[in-house]
């Protein structure tokens, strides 16, 4: 329902035959989640608040810093060593007191990131490293929830919607993190750029949340600053389009971890009691391969007659990120004993 106020304020929007009252109320009615409110963070979080988005959550850890405020321009130079997630959600609440906001000024991290993700419809990943990046695509696949992607670099930025309705998700496109991080602080980026990109992303939200147009699920964009180039690829969805979404609880239970040593030792004292699982894919199996059966994270759930009752089974990745996750996935579907190894196999 949208007060009279509401009614003036998106009357603009509101006019648009593609978007009307309808649109209006699918808005109104959305939850966003975004994680990072830098460079990408403040357009998308300016642009979907002065559109209306209901609910909208901020996770972001960090503070405000001087040399943020060339593109992070929600910010300003008496903000500088506050906190990004709490100045946001004030100032945008400013912006539009119609909307809800929550500010989680904590890291998004493996062991809070289904509870965080959980309420919200769609999630925009507006962070800044490949760690964040995969753990976000790797939430929503196990959520079953539609991800908009972008990412900035130097004069160039790419978006992609992924996970959407079966559409290929941020593994298909980079199933592996590079092994070089190569990011703005080193590389530099023009504050023009995440303008451009964040705002790609806030209209595929837009677009997502009231059903219309086209959008840019199975797709990647990137848009060239410097010389204009934007070219549109198409990305074929893998095999975890058609994993099963498992239902996940809300839980605050801690996700029990082992380390290298305490794995070491139960398996010297009872190895017949350990059952460990790879929930890395299959090609990444043989790269610091420590035994035991191989079932990447997408298809735990759909294949629990593979793991043994009565033994203690410990879960392993390369980093301990997705194994975390593992121990999620398992929790209530599986009875008995579940472990992460903590930090991965070269942990
Ligand atoms: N896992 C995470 N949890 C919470 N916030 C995150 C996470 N990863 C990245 N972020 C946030 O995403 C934002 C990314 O913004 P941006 O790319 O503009 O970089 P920055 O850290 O603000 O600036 P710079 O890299 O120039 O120091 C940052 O505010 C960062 O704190």
């Amino acid at each position: 329902m949208l007060v009279k106020e509401e009614l003036s304020r998106y009357n603009r929007q509101m006019i648009l035959p593609e978007l009307g009252l309808e649109g209006q109320k699918k808005l109104k009615a959305a939850s966003v989640l975004l994680i990072g409110a830098g460079g990408l963070g403040c357009p998308v979080l300016q642009y979907l608040a002065a559109a209306g988005v209901g609910t909208i959550g901020i996770v972001d850890d960090d503070v405000v810093e001087l040399s943020n405020l060339h593109r992070q321009i929600l910010y300003n130079h008496t903000d500088i060593g506050q906190a990004k997630a709490k100045i946001a959600a004030a100032k945008l609440q400013l912006l539009n007191p119609h909307v809800g906001f929550t500010a989680y000024q904590e890291r998004f991290r493996a062991d809070n990131a289904v509870n965080i993700c959980q309420d919200y419809d769609l999630v925009i990943d507006c962070s800044d490293n490949f760690t964040t990046r995969y753990l976000v695509n790797d939430t929503c696949v196990a959520l079953g929830k539609t991800l908009i992607f972008g990412s900035i670099l130097q004069f160039e930025g790419q978006v992609a919607v992924f996970n959407h309705q079966g559409s290929a998700n941020y593994r298909d496109l980079y199933p592996a993190p590079p092994t070089e991080n190569i990011n703005c602080v080193e590389g530099g980026v023009i504050g023009i750029l995440p303008g451009l990109i964040g705002l790609y992303m806030a209209n595929e939200a837009l677009k997502l949340i009231c059903g219309i147009g086209e959008t840019l699920a199975g797709k990647l964009m990137s848009v060239n600053a410097l010389n204009n180039a934007v070219l549109v690829f198409k990305i074929a969805a893998k095999k975890s389009a058609d994993i099963p979404k498992p239902a996940l609880a809300k839980t605050g239970k801690a996700i029990a971890e082992i380390d290298k040593a305490t794995l070491d030792r139960w398996l010297e004292t009872y190895a017949d009691k350990v059952f460990l699982i790879d929930v890395r894919e299959d090609y990444e199996h043989e790269d610091g391969n420590i035994g035991g059966i191989n079932l990447p994270l997408y298809e735990l759930t759909a294949s629990l007659t593979a793991i043994p009752k009565n033994k203690k089974v410990v879960c392993y990745c390369q980093t301990g990120q997705r194994s975390k996750m593992a121990v999620q996935l398992l929790d209530g579907v599986y009875v008995g004993e579940v472990y992460s190894l903590r930090e991965g196999v070269f942990g």
